[in-house]
């Protein structure tokens, strides 16, 4: 990937996540550029983050930090939406729990509305199937919703000017209680049905070859070389 410029070897990323900032360091490292986030500008304070949409989020972020750097800057916005909540935690995903963020908290809130709801049926989403909510005693984990990381990925000039936004998804289960250990936020819920694994049990490399995150770069890389082009 070439980032608009050829010439660049670094981006900034509006980001406080250190597990973003690891995913996005091997995004971006194989590419040989290196990643700054907001751990390197501890400084610039949070920035509200009060748009209703994922997209509307990343913008906000990366247009704030562009006005402070003077520079172009990527933003993340992401999260997680269950489909027996209504699309919750969406948006509010960082602070479902309240704030500061708070990822074990944020875990033990998704399981807890859950399973207020009762188990998982074949009613109530149309497409559950015979290992959707039940263990069965065939070692099947027990999930108790699908559920979708969505990541949007903005991507604006020194003025703010928007040069890219886009979104991926990675369709998935919610288990009833985590598995593995890698990862960040809510990827030890987080089941991958076609690879058997909890997005916490993945490597970095399966990961991002499926996630949300990596789907959403690789749409900005080939936006930006498309715009190269013409
Ligand atoms: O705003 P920045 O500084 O980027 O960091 P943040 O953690 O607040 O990030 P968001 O506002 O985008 O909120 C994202 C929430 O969704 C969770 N999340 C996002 N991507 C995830 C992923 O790949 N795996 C697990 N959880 C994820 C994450 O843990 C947060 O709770
Ligand atoms: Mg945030």
């Amino acid at each position: 990937m070439r980032l608009h410029d050829p010439k660049v070897t670094e981006v900034v990323i509006a980001t406080k996540n250190a597990g973003k900032v690891k995913e996005f360091e091997a995004l971006f490292g194989a590419q040989g550029i290196v990643v700054r986030s907001l751990r390197d500008y501890p400084d610039i304070a949070d920035i509200p983050e009060d748009g209703d949409t994922f997209a509307a989020n990343a913008l906000i972020k990366a247009r704030a930090v562009a006005a402070i750097l003077g520079a172009p800057v990527i933003a993340d916005d992401s999260g997680l939406a269950v489909d027996r909540l209504g699309g919750a935690p969406g948006v509010y995903s960082a602070r479902y729990a309240g704030e500061p963020c708070d990822d074990t908290a944020n875990n033990r809130k998704l399981l807890e509305e859950l399973r207020r709801l009762g188990p998982a049926s074949t009613d109530s989403e149309g497409e559950a199937g015979p290992d959707r909510g039940a263990a069965g005693g065939s070692g099947e984990p027990v999930r108790l919703s699908g559920a979708q990381f969505i990541c949007s990925i903005a991507f604006v000039d020194a003025e703010g000017k928007q040069i890219a936004l886009v979104q991926g998804e990675c369709p998935g289960e919610v288990l009833d209680g985590p598995r593995g250990a890698g990862g960040f936020g809510y990827d030890p819920l987080f089941y991958v049905p076609q690879l058997g694994r909890s997005m916490a049990e993945l490597t970095m490399e399966e990961k991002n070859a499926i996630s949300h995150r990596g789907q959403a770069l690789r749409k900005l890389w080939a936006e930006l070389e498309e715009a190269e082009r013409v």
